[in-house]
Protein backbone atom coordinates (compact mmCIF):
# COMPACT_ATOMS: atom_id res chain seq x y z
CA UNK A 1 0.00 0.00 0.00
CA UNK A 2 2.79 2.09 1.27
CA UNK A 3 4.42 1.67 -2.25
CA UNK A 4 1.54 2.06 -4.12
CA UNK A 5 0.76 5.63 -2.76
CA UNK A 6 3.95 6.52 -3.08
CA UNK A 7 3.38 5.70 -7.09
CA UNK A 8 0.51 7.10 -7.17
CA UNK A 9 1.96 10.66 -5.87
CA UNK A 10 4.84 10.55 -8.48
CA UNK A 11 2.51 10.24 -10.80
CA UNK A 12 0.46 13.02 -10.06
CA UNK A 13 3.79 15.18 -9.61
CA UNK A 14 4.94 14.35 -13.02
CA UNK A 15 1.48 14.58 -14.72
CA UNK A 16 1.29 11.39 -15.77
CA UNK A 17 -1.94 9.58 -17.42
CA UNK A 18 -2.57 6.26 -18.07
CA UNK A 19 -2.30 4.96 -21.69
CA UNK A 20 -4.90 2.76 -23.65
CA UNK A 21 -5.33 -0.61 -22.00
CA UNK A 22 -5.66 -3.29 -25.01
CA UNK A 23 -5.98 -6.32 -22.53
CA UNK A 24 -9.59 -7.09 -23.86
CA UNK A 25 -12.35 -8.26 -21.83
CA UNK A 26 -10.36 -11.68 -20.29
CA UNK A 27 -8.03 -11.60 -17.81
CA UNK A 28 -4.39 -12.63 -18.14
CA UNK A 29 -3.84 -11.75 -21.93
CA UNK A 30 -6.58 -15.12 -22.78
CA UNK A 31 -7.62 -13.32 -26.03
CA UNK A 32 -3.94 -13.30 -27.17
CA UNK A 33 -2.91 -16.68 -25.89
CA UNK A 34 -6.40 -18.18 -27.70
CA UNK A 35 -4.91 -16.13 -31.11
CA UNK A 36 -1.20 -17.13 -30.73
CA UNK A 37 -2.17 -20.84 -30.65
CA UNK A 38 -4.07 -20.46 -33.24
CA UNK A 39 -1.24 -18.76 -35.53
CA UNK A 40 -0.67 -22.13 -37.52
CA UNK A 41 -4.41 -22.25 -39.03
CA UNK A 42 -4.93 -18.83 -38.70
CA UNK A 43 -2.49 -17.76 -41.18
CA UNK A 44 -1.81 -14.35 -38.63
CA UNK A 45 1.52 -12.99 -38.34
CA UNK A 46 2.59 -12.84 -34.66
CA UNK A 47 4.29 -9.40 -35.28
CA UNK A 48 2.19 -7.82 -37.76
CA UNK A 49 -1.19 -8.98 -36.61
CA UNK A 50 -1.24 -10.19 -33.26
CA UNK A 51 1.76 -7.69 -31.41
CA UNK A 52 0.94 -5.24 -34.08
CA UNK A 53 -2.71 -4.86 -33.47
CA UNK A 54 -2.46 -3.37 -30.28
CA UNK A 55 -1.00 -0.62 -31.52
CA UNK A 56 -3.83 0.22 -33.94
CA UNK A 57 -4.82 3.35 -31.99
CA UNK A 58 -1.91 4.33 -29.90
CA UNK A 59 2.16 4.11 -30.04
CA UNK A 60 2.06 3.08 -25.94
CA UNK A 61 -0.50 0.75 -24.80
CA UNK A 62 -0.25 -1.22 -21.07
CA UNK A 63 -1.62 -4.64 -21.24
CA UNK A 64 -1.93 -7.90 -18.28
CA UNK A 65 0.43 -10.32 -19.25
CA UNK A 66 -0.42 -13.97 -19.35
CA UNK A 67 1.18 -14.21 -15.37
CA UNK A 68 -1.13 -11.23 -14.27
CA UNK A 69 1.40 -8.74 -14.35
CA UNK A 70 0.67 -5.61 -16.36
CA UNK A 71 3.22 -4.63 -18.72
CA UNK A 72 3.57 -1.67 -20.71
CA UNK A 73 4.73 -1.93 -24.08
CA UNK A 74 5.74 1.03 -26.66
CA UNK A 75 6.69 1.41 -30.62
CA UNK A 76 7.80 5.05 -29.78
CA UNK A 77 11.01 6.84 -30.48
CA UNK A 78 11.26 8.72 -27.35
CA UNK A 79 10.31 6.34 -25.09
CA UNK A 80 13.01 4.51 -26.07
CA UNK A 81 15.69 7.26 -26.05
CA UNK A 82 15.00 7.39 -22.52
CA UNK A 83 14.44 3.80 -21.77
CA UNK A 84 18.08 3.27 -23.63
CA UNK A 85 19.81 6.54 -23.16
CA UNK A 86 18.65 9.76 -21.14
CA UNK A 87 17.24 6.71 -18.23
CA UNK A 88 19.65 4.33 -18.66
CA UNK A 89 20.33 3.32 -15.36
CA UNK A 90 16.85 3.44 -14.66
CA UNK A 91 16.12 0.22 -16.82
CA UNK A 92 17.25 -2.93 -16.68
CA UNK A 93 17.66 -5.65 -18.47
CA UNK A 94 16.40 -7.95 -15.08
CA UNK A 95 16.36 -10.87 -13.07
CA UNK A 96 14.28 -12.65 -15.98
CA UNK A 97 16.68 -12.35 -18.80
CA UNK A 98 19.63 -13.20 -16.13
CA UNK A 99 17.75 -16.88 -15.73
CA UNK A 100 16.66 -17.27 -19.43
CA UNK A 101 20.45 -17.33 -20.80
CA UNK A 102 21.52 -18.36 -17.88
CA UNK A 103 22.41 -22.42 -18.31
CA UNK A 104 24.02 -21.30 -21.78
CA UNK A 105 25.95 -18.02 -21.21
CA UNK A 106 26.39 -18.31 -17.26
CA UNK A 107 26.76 -14.14 -16.17
CA UNK A 108 28.20 -12.58 -19.02
CA UNK A 109 28.06 -9.20 -21.04
CA UNK A 110 24.39 -10.45 -22.06
CA UNK A 111 22.97 -11.03 -19.24
CA UNK A 112 24.11 -8.64 -16.94
CA UNK A 113 22.98 -5.65 -15.02
CA UNK A 114 24.92 -2.60 -13.17
CA UNK A 115 28.80 -3.11 -12.25
CA UNK A 116 29.25 -6.43 -13.51
CA UNK A 117 28.05 -5.33 -17.08
CA UNK A 118 30.61 -2.69 -17.06
CA UNK A 119 32.94 -4.39 -16.19
CA UNK A 120 32.34 -6.37 -19.07
CA UNK A 121 31.43 -4.22 -21.67
CA UNK A 122 35.00 -2.03 -20.67
CA UNK A 123 36.92 -5.62 -21.03
CA UNK A 124 35.08 -6.43 -24.47
CA UNK A 125 35.20 -2.88 -26.12
CA UNK A 126 39.02 -2.12 -27.03
CA UNK A 127 38.54 -5.65 -29.24
CA UNK A 128 35.86 -4.17 -31.54
CA UNK A 129 38.27 -1.36 -32.12
CA UNK A 130 38.44 -0.29 -35.98
CA UNK A 131 41.89 -1.68 -36.56
CA UNK A 132 40.18 -5.13 -34.91
CA UNK A 133 37.40 -5.18 -37.76
CA UNK A 134 39.66 -4.01 -40.50
CA UNK A 135 41.68 -7.11 -40.59
CA UNK A 136 39.16 -9.13 -43.20
CA UNK A 137 41.59 -11.44 -43.99
CA UNK A 138 39.31 -14.36 -42.65
CA UNK A 139 36.24 -12.26 -44.40
CA UNK A 140 38.05 -12.72 -47.81
CA UNK A 141 38.36 -16.48 -47.34
CA UNK A 142 34.80 -16.89 -45.89
CA UNK A 143 33.65 -15.05 -48.82
CA UNK A 144 35.29 -17.00 -51.28
CA UNK A 145 34.01 -20.49 -49.56
CA UNK A 146 30.89 -19.61 -49.50
CA UNK A 147 31.14 -18.59 -53.49
CA UNK A 148 32.87 -21.81 -53.91
CA UNK A 149 30.05 -24.04 -52.28
CA UNK A 150 27.30 -21.97 -54.26
CA UNK A 151 28.72 -24.44 -56.99
CA UNK A 152 29.24 -24.32 -60.43
CA UNK A 153 27.12 -22.82 -63.24
CA UNK A 154 24.97 -24.92 -66.39
CA UNK A 155 26.08 -23.67 -70.06
CA UNK A 156 23.67 -20.75 -69.40
CA UNK A 157 25.46 -19.82 -66.90
CA UNK A 158 23.56 -20.08 -63.59
CA UNK A 159 24.26 -22.24 -61.00
CA UNK A 160 21.79 -24.85 -59.15
CA UNK A 161 18.81 -23.55 -57.45
CA UNK A 162 20.01 -23.46 -53.70
CA UNK A 163 19.03 -22.76 -50.44
CA UNK A 164 21.91 -20.57 -49.24
CA UNK A 165 20.89 -20.04 -45.62
CA UNK A 166 22.68 -22.94 -44.30
CA UNK A 167 26.24 -21.40 -46.64
CA UNK A 168 25.39 -18.08 -44.93
CA UNK A 169 25.47 -19.86 -40.97
CA UNK A 170 28.85 -21.34 -42.02
CA UNK A 171 30.01 -18.21 -43.08
CA UNK A 172 28.90 -16.45 -39.69
CA UNK A 173 30.46 -19.11 -37.78
CA UNK A 174 33.51 -19.51 -39.29
CA UNK A 175 34.14 -15.32 -39.05
CA UNK A 176 32.87 -15.18 -35.65
CA UNK A 177 35.04 -17.96 -34.16
CA UNK A 178 38.40 -16.67 -36.66
CA UNK A 179 37.43 -13.29 -34.61
CA UNK A 180 36.57 -14.64 -30.98
CA UNK A 181 39.13 -17.75 -30.92
CA UNK A 182 42.19 -16.61 -33.32
CA UNK A 183 41.31 -19.97 -35.54
CA UNK A 184 38.16 -20.27 -37.42
CA UNK A 185 36.77 -23.81 -37.36
CA UNK A 186 36.50 -23.69 -40.89
CA UNK A 187 33.03 -25.38 -41.31
CA UNK A 188 32.10 -24.01 -44.98
CA UNK A 189 34.99 -25.65 -46.10
CA UNK A 190 34.60 -28.74 -44.18
CA UNK A 191 31.24 -29.10 -45.38
CA UNK A 192 32.66 -28.89 -48.83
CA UNK A 193 35.31 -31.02 -48.27
CA UNK A 194 32.55 -33.68 -47.07
CA UNK A 195 30.30 -33.15 -50.32
CA UNK A 196 33.12 -33.41 -52.59
CA UNK A 197 35.73 -35.07 -51.27
CA UNK A 198 38.37 -33.26 -51.44
CA UNK A 199 40.63 -32.80 -48.29
CA UNK A 200 41.66 -29.21 -48.35
CA UNK A 201 42.40 -28.23 -45.33
CA UNK A 202 42.39 -31.99 -43.84
CA UNK A 203 45.45 -34.59 -43.80
CA UNK A 204 42.67 -37.38 -44.34
CA UNK A 205 39.18 -39.01 -45.08
CA UNK A 206 38.40 -39.78 -41.28
CA UNK A 207 40.03 -36.27 -40.40
CA UNK A 208 37.44 -34.12 -42.44
CA UNK A 209 34.87 -36.40 -41.15
CA UNK A 210 35.52 -36.59 -37.29
CA UNK A 211 35.85 -32.23 -37.77
CA UNK A 212 32.69 -32.03 -40.11
CA UNK A 213 30.91 -34.28 -37.20
CA UNK A 214 32.36 -31.79 -34.67
CA UNK A 215 31.41 -28.28 -36.44
CA UNK A 216 27.72 -29.94 -36.89
CA UNK A 217 27.54 -31.25 -33.62
CA UNK A 218 28.76 -27.70 -32.29
CA UNK A 219 25.99 -25.64 -34.77
CA UNK A 220 22.57 -28.07 -34.18
CA UNK A 221 23.60 -27.59 -30.20
CA UNK A 222 23.79 -23.91 -30.68
CA UNK A 223 20.18 -24.25 -32.38
CA UNK A 224 18.84 -26.52 -29.63
CA UNK A 225 20.37 -23.73 -26.99
CA UNK A 226 18.56 -20.82 -28.65
CA UNK A 227 15.32 -22.64 -28.71
CA UNK A 228 14.81 -22.99 -25.40
CA UNK A 229 16.49 -19.59 -24.60
CA UNK A 230 13.58 -18.54 -26.64
CA UNK A 231 11.17 -20.67 -24.97
CA UNK A 232 12.41 -19.69 -21.38
CA UNK A 233 12.09 -15.77 -22.73
CA UNK A 234 8.25 -16.70 -23.80
CA UNK A 235 6.89 -18.69 -20.68
CA UNK A 236 8.01 -15.10 -19.18
CA UNK A 237 8.00 -15.94 -15.26
CA UNK A 238 7.70 -19.24 -15.66
CA UNK A 239 10.71 -19.46 -17.65
CA UNK A 240 12.24 -22.13 -15.38
CA UNK A 241 9.89 -24.66 -17.05
CA UNK A 242 12.02 -24.11 -20.64
CA UNK A 243 14.71 -26.93 -19.03
CA UNK A 244 15.42 -30.12 -19.98
CA UNK A 245 17.93 -32.82 -20.82
CA UNK A 246 18.03 -32.05 -24.24
CA UNK A 247 19.01 -28.14 -23.24
CA UNK A 248 21.58 -29.80 -20.90
CA UNK A 249 23.09 -31.68 -23.47
CA UNK A 250 23.41 -29.25 -25.63
CA UNK A 251 24.82 -26.58 -23.71
CA UNK A 252 27.28 -29.06 -22.27
CA UNK A 253 28.62 -29.54 -26.13
CA UNK A 254 28.65 -26.32 -26.80
CA UNK A 255 31.00 -25.16 -23.79
CA UNK A 256 32.90 -28.76 -24.39
CA UNK A 257 33.57 -27.19 -27.60
CA UNK A 258 35.24 -24.10 -26.53
CA UNK A 259 37.25 -25.57 -23.80
CA UNK A 260 40.27 -26.17 -25.96
CA UNK A 261 40.58 -22.71 -26.86
CA UNK A 262 39.98 -21.39 -23.44
CA UNK A 263 43.01 -23.47 -22.25
CA UNK A 264 45.09 -21.86 -25.24
CA UNK A 265 44.42 -18.69 -24.45
CA UNK A 266 44.98 -19.25 -20.80
CA UNK A 267 48.24 -20.22 -21.59
CA UNK A 268 49.24 -18.05 -23.46
CA UNK A 269 48.86 -15.03 -20.90
CA UNK A 270 50.33 -17.24 -18.93
CA UNK A 271 53.74 -17.12 -21.11
CA UNK A 272 52.83 -14.97 -24.14
CA UNK A 273 55.96 -16.29 -26.30
CA UNK A 274 53.17 -19.32 -27.18
CA UNK A 275 51.29 -16.78 -28.96
CA UNK A 276 54.10 -15.25 -30.85
CA UNK A 277 53.17 -15.11 -34.28
CA UNK A 278 49.38 -15.64 -33.69
CA UNK A 279 46.80 -14.06 -34.29
CA UNK A 280 45.78 -11.71 -31.96
CA UNK A 281 42.15 -13.15 -30.54
CA UNK A 282 39.19 -11.54 -28.54
CA UNK A 283 39.91 -14.82 -26.53
CA UNK A 284 43.79 -14.13 -25.76
CA UNK A 285 42.69 -10.33 -24.91
CA UNK A 286 40.15 -11.45 -22.11
CA UNK A 287 42.99 -14.15 -20.74
CA UNK A 288 45.18 -11.01 -20.06
CA UNK A 289 42.53 -9.70 -17.89
CA UNK A 290 41.11 -12.76 -16.10
CA UNK A 291 41.81 -16.33 -15.57
CA UNK A 292 38.40 -17.38 -14.53
CA UNK A 293 38.39 -20.08 -17.06
CA UNK A 294 34.09 -20.40 -16.56
CA UNK A 295 33.83 -16.41 -17.18
CA UNK A 296 36.20 -16.96 -20.05
CA UNK A 297 33.68 -19.51 -21.50
CA UNK A 298 30.52 -17.85 -20.13
CA UNK A 299 31.54 -13.99 -22.13
CA UNK A 300 32.65 -16.01 -25.44
CA UNK A 301 29.70 -17.92 -25.86
CA UNK A 302 27.89 -14.91 -24.72
CA UNK A 303 29.35 -13.24 -28.17
CA UNK A 304 28.92 -15.92 -30.39
CA UNK A 305 25.32 -16.12 -29.58
CA UNK A 306 24.87 -12.14 -30.23
CA UNK A 307 26.86 -12.15 -32.95
CA UNK A 308 26.19 -15.34 -34.85
CA UNK A 309 22.81 -15.61 -36.12
CA UNK A 310 21.93 -12.16 -36.03
CA UNK A 311 24.45 -11.64 -38.72
CA UNK A 312 23.23 -14.70 -40.63
CA UNK A 313 19.99 -13.36 -40.53
CA UNK A 314 20.61 -9.84 -41.47
CA UNK A 315 22.58 -11.25 -44.65
CA UNK A 316 19.42 -13.58 -45.58
CA UNK A 317 16.92 -10.75 -45.92
CA UNK A 318 19.50 -9.14 -47.92
CA UNK A 319 19.85 -11.68 -49.90
CA UNK A 320 15.77 -12.28 -50.12
CA UNK A 321 15.44 -8.81 -50.97
CA UNK A 322 17.84 -8.51 -53.92
CA UNK A 323 16.48 -11.24 -55.42
CA UNK A 324 13.01 -9.90 -55.25
CA UNK A 325 14.45 -6.53 -56.26
CA UNK A 326 16.27 -6.80 -59.68
CA UNK A 327 16.67 -2.97 -59.69
CA UNK A 328 18.32 -2.52 -56.68
CA UNK A 329 20.67 -5.49 -57.56
CA UNK A 330 21.86 -3.76 -60.73
CA UNK A 331 22.53 -0.58 -59.52
CA UNK A 332 23.58 -1.56 -56.37
CA UNK A 333 26.42 -3.99 -59.01
CA UNK A 334 27.30 -1.03 -60.73
CA UNK A 335 28.04 1.26 -58.23
CA UNK A 336 30.07 -2.08 -56.56
CA UNK A 337 31.61 -2.54 -60.06
CA UNK A 338 32.46 1.48 -60.19
CA UNK A 339 33.93 1.32 -56.76
CA UNK A 340 35.48 -2.11 -55.98
CA UNK A 341 38.84 -3.28 -58.60
CA UNK A 342 38.51 -6.75 -58.03
CA UNK A 343 42.41 -6.44 -58.18
CA UNK A 344 42.72 -4.61 -55.04
CA UNK A 345 41.71 -5.83 -51.70
CA UNK A 346 38.42 -4.38 -50.41
CA UNK A 347 38.82 -2.42 -47.23
CA UNK A 348 36.78 -1.59 -44.53
CA UNK A 349 36.69 2.31 -45.44
CA UNK A 350 35.79 1.31 -48.91
CA UNK A 351 32.99 -0.61 -47.74
CA UNK A 352 31.98 2.82 -45.71
CA UNK A 353 32.72 5.05 -48.33
CA UNK A 354 30.46 2.77 -50.71
CA UNK A 355 26.83 5.15 -49.67
CA UNK A 356 24.44 3.25 -51.75
CA UNK A 357 25.71 0.07 -50.01
CA UNK A 358 24.95 1.44 -46.43
CA UNK A 359 21.59 2.61 -47.84
CA UNK A 360 20.56 -0.86 -48.57
CA UNK A 361 22.01 -3.01 -45.66
CA UNK A 362 20.14 0.25 -43.54
CA UNK A 363 17.38 -0.55 -45.70
CA UNK A 364 17.05 -3.99 -44.86
CA UNK A 365 17.63 -4.24 -41.12
CA UNK A 366 14.57 -1.15 -41.31
CA UNK A 367 12.00 -3.60 -42.36
CA UNK A 368 13.89 -7.09 -41.02
CA UNK A 369 15.57 -5.91 -37.95
CA UNK A 370 16.86 -9.30 -36.71
CA UNK A 371 16.14 -8.03 -33.25
CA UNK A 372 12.63 -7.23 -33.69
CA UNK A 373 11.20 -7.39 -30.04
CA UNK A 374 13.13 -6.54 -26.89
CA UNK A 375 11.95 -5.65 -23.10
CA UNK A 376 13.61 -3.87 -20.08
CA UNK A 377 12.58 -3.59 -16.51
CA UNK A 378 12.24 -0.89 -14.61
CA UNK A 379 14.40 -0.74 -11.61
CA UNK A 380 12.89 2.00 -9.41
CA UNK A 381 9.46 3.74 -9.78
CA UNK A 382 9.90 6.13 -12.26
CA UNK A 383 8.08 7.52 -16.22
CA UNK A 384 8.60 7.45 -19.53
CA UNK A 385 8.02 10.67 -21.35
CA UNK A 386 5.27 10.13 -23.17
CA UNK A 387 2.11 7.97 -24.42
CA UNK A 388 -0.53 8.27 -21.89
CA UNK A 389 -4.01 9.98 -22.00
CA UNK A 390 -6.03 10.78 -24.86
CA UNK A 391 -3.83 12.65 -27.09
CA UNK A 392 -0.62 10.62 -25.48
CA UNK A 393 1.14 13.38 -24.77
CA UNK A 394 1.33 13.17 -21.49
CA UNK A 395 4.07 10.59 -19.38
CA UNK A 396 3.22 7.01 -17.86
CA UNK A 397 4.15 6.04 -14.85
CA UNK A 398 6.43 2.94 -14.46
CA UNK A 399 6.48 1.04 -11.48
CA UNK A 400 9.71 -0.60 -10.05
CA UNK A 401 10.30 -4.21 -12.15
CA UNK A 402 7.62 -3.52 -14.49
CA UNK A 403 8.11 -4.78 -17.92
CA UNK A 404 8.67 -2.13 -20.66
CA UNK A 405 8.23 -4.46 -23.86
CA UNK A 406 9.47 -2.42 -27.32
CA UNK A 407 9.52 -3.38 -30.83
CA UNK A 408 11.65 -1.89 -33.55
CA UNK A 409 10.20 -3.78 -36.10
CA UNK A 410 6.56 -2.08 -35.59
CA UNK A 411 8.39 1.65 -34.76
CA UNK A 412 10.69 0.63 -38.27
CA UNK A 413 7.37 0.24 -39.74
CA UNK A 414 5.41 3.15 -38.62
CA UNK A 415 3.41 5.71 -41.52
CA UNK A 416 3.70 8.31 -39.46
CA UNK A 417 6.96 8.21 -39.00
CA UNK A 418 8.11 6.96 -42.38
CA UNK A 419 5.45 7.91 -45.01
CA UNK A 420 3.01 6.35 -46.81
CA UNK A 421 5.64 4.10 -48.86
CA UNK A 422 6.33 2.38 -45.28
CA UNK A 423 6.38 -1.16 -46.49
CA UNK A 424 8.40 -0.53 -49.33
CA UNK A 425 11.91 -1.58 -49.84
CA UNK A 426 13.19 1.84 -51.15
CA UNK A 427 16.80 1.87 -50.33
CA UNK A 428 17.11 5.79 -51.93
CA UNK A 429 15.11 6.95 -48.69
CA UNK A 430 18.41 6.85 -46.68
CA UNK A 431 19.41 9.87 -49.05
CA UNK A 432 17.42 11.72 -46.62
CA UNK A 433 18.51 12.53 -42.91
CA UNK A 434 16.71 9.91 -40.71
CA UNK A 435 15.98 10.95 -36.98
CA UNK A 436 18.25 8.74 -34.95
CA UNK A 437 15.91 7.36 -32.35
CA UNK A 438 13.37 6.18 -35.04
CA UNK A 439 15.74 3.44 -36.63
CA UNK A 440 17.18 1.45 -33.79
CA UNK A 441 17.89 -2.29 -35.39
CA UNK A 442 21.36 -2.22 -32.97
CA UNK A 443 19.08 -0.15 -30.58
CA UNK A 444 21.31 2.72 -28.98
CA UNK A 445 22.92 4.48 -25.62
CA UNK A 446 25.07 2.55 -23.68
CA UNK A 447 24.29 -0.85 -24.66
CA UNK A 448 24.24 -0.51 -28.24
CA UNK A 449 24.88 -3.45 -30.05
CA UNK A 450 29.09 -3.85 -29.73
CA UNK A 451 29.45 -6.18 -32.67
CA UNK A 452 27.63 -3.42 -34.57
CA UNK A 453 30.28 -2.50 -37.05
CA UNK A 454 31.70 -6.19 -37.37
CA UNK A 455 28.27 -7.06 -38.41
CA UNK A 456 27.71 -4.47 -41.42
CA UNK A 457 31.34 -4.67 -42.16
CA UNK A 458 31.02 -8.60 -42.71
CA UNK A 459 27.80 -7.99 -44.66
CA UNK A 460 28.90 -5.40 -46.85
CA UNK A 461 32.21 -8.02 -47.95
CA UNK A 462 29.90 -10.55 -48.68
CA UNK A 463 27.36 -8.79 -50.74
CA UNK A 464 30.40 -7.11 -52.84
CA UNK A 465 31.99 -10.30 -53.26
CA UNK A 466 28.57 -12.00 -54.52
CA UNK A 467 28.04 -8.54 -56.98
CA UNK A 468 31.40 -9.12 -58.36
CA UNK A 469 31.23 -12.53 -59.19
CA UNK A 470 27.05 -12.54 -60.10
CA UNK A 471 25.32 -10.71 -62.16
CA UNK A 472 22.07 -11.60 -61.89
CA UNK A 473 19.86 -13.02 -58.81
CA UNK A 474 16.31 -14.32 -58.97
CA UNK A 475 14.29 -16.28 -56.23
CA UNK A 476 13.42 -19.84 -56.63
CA UNK A 477 9.92 -19.66 -56.02
CA UNK A 478 8.55 -15.99 -56.64
CA UNK A 479 5.33 -16.35 -54.72
CA UNK A 480 6.63 -18.02 -51.79
CA UNK A 481 9.75 -15.29 -51.55
CA UNK A 482 7.44 -12.37 -51.85
CA UNK A 483 5.40 -13.50 -48.80
CA UNK A 484 8.41 -12.77 -46.97
CA UNK A 485 7.27 -15.26 -43.87
CA UNK A 486 9.57 -14.53 -40.67
CA UNK A 487 10.88 -16.97 -38.27
CA UNK A 488 11.09 -15.94 -34.71
CA UNK A 489 13.74 -17.16 -32.31
CA UNK A 490 16.28 -15.33 -30.84
CA UNK A 491 16.30 -13.25 -33.83
CA UNK A 492 13.77 -12.71 -36.81
CA UNK A 493 15.31 -14.90 -40.14
CA UNK A 494 13.83 -15.13 -43.31
CA UNK A 495 10.95 -18.67 -42.66
CA UNK A 496 11.21 -19.90 -46.24
CA UNK A 497 14.72 -19.18 -46.55
CA UNK A 498 16.85 -17.42 -49.08
CA UNK A 499 16.27 -20.16 -52.22
CA UNK A 500 17.85 -18.60 -55.25
CA UNK A 501 20.06 -19.10 -58.04
CA UNK A 502 22.74 -16.73 -59.51
CA UNK A 503 23.93 -16.02 -62.85
CA UNK A 504 27.64 -16.05 -63.57
CA UNK A 505 29.38 -12.81 -64.45
CA UNK A 506 31.45 -12.98 -67.49
CA UNK A 507 32.62 -9.82 -67.71
C1 LIG B 1 23.00 -7.64 -37.87
C2 LIG B 1 23.67 -8.05 -36.84
C3 LIG B 1 23.38 -7.67 -35.43
C4 LIG B 1 22.25 -7.11 -34.89
C5 LIG B 1 20.97 -6.69 -35.60
C6 LIG B 1 22.50 -6.95 -33.47
C7 LIG B 1 21.60 -6.39 -32.59
C8 LIG B 1 21.85 -6.22 -31.24
C9 LIG B 1 20.92 -5.67 -30.33
C10 LIG B 1 19.51 -5.18 -30.68
C11 LIG B 1 21.51 -5.64 -29.11
C12 LIG B 1 20.92 -5.11 -27.81
C13 LIG B 1 20.31 -6.20 -26.99
C14 LIG B 1 19.79 -5.64 -25.70
O1 LIG B 1 20.50 -4.95 -24.98
O2 LIG B 1 18.64 -5.92 -25.38
C15 LIG B 1 22.83 -6.20 -29.26
C16 LIG B 1 23.73 -6.35 -28.23
C17 LIG B 1 24.96 -6.91 -28.39
N1 LIG B 1 25.54 -7.32 -29.56
FE1 LIG B 1 24.70 -7.28 -31.38
N2 LIG B 1 23.74 -7.42 -33.18
C18 LIG B 1 24.32 -7.86 -34.34
C19 LIG B 1 25.57 -8.42 -34.49
C20 LIG B 1 26.49 -8.55 -33.49
C21 LIG B 1 27.81 -9.11 -33.65
C22 LIG B 1 28.39 -9.58 -34.97
C23 LIG B 1 28.39 -9.12 -32.42
C24 LIG B 1 29.75 -9.60 -32.01
C25 LIG B 1 30.64 -10.17 -32.76
C26 LIG B 1 27.44 -8.55 -31.48
C27 LIG B 1 27.67 -8.38 -30.14
C28 LIG B 1 26.77 -7.83 -29.27
C29 LIG B 1 27.02 -7.72 -27.84
C30 LIG B 1 28.26 -8.14 -27.10
C31 LIG B 1 25.88 -7.14 -27.29
C32 LIG B 1 25.63 -6.82 -25.83
C33 LIG B 1 26.01 -5.40 -25.55
C34 LIG B 1 25.74 -4.99 -24.13
O3 LIG B 1 24.83 -5.50 -23.50
O4 LIG B 1 26.48 -4.09 -23.68
N3 LIG B 1 26.31 -8.22 -32.17
N4 LIG B 1 23.01 -6.55 -30.58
Amino acid sequence: LVAKRRLQRSAQQHGCQEPEDVTGPFPYGVRRLRRMLALATSGEDFLDDIIGNDFKNAATVKFTAFDGNTAISTTEPANLQAILATQFKEFVGGDRRYHCFEPAIGHSIFNADGAFWEHSRALFRPQFSRENINDLEMTHKASDSLITAIGSTDANGWTANQEVMPLIYNFTLDTATDFLFGETVGSQQLAIAARTGRMGICSSDGDVQAKEAEAQAFARSFVVVQEYIVRRIRLQSLWWLGDGLEFRKATRTIRKFTDRFVQLAIDTAASPSKGEGKKQSLMNSLATQTQDRKELQDQILSILLAGRDTTASMLGWCLVRLALHPEVFNKLRSIVLENFDPEEPITFAKLKDCRYLQHVLNEVLRLHPTVPLNSRNAAKDTTIPVGGGPDQKSPVVVRKGQVVLFSVYLMHRRKDLWGEDVLDFKPERWQQQIPAWQYLPFLGGPRICLGQQFALTEASYLLVRLLQEFDAMEPVHWAEAQKLKKGLGVTMWPLDGAKVRFHKSTA
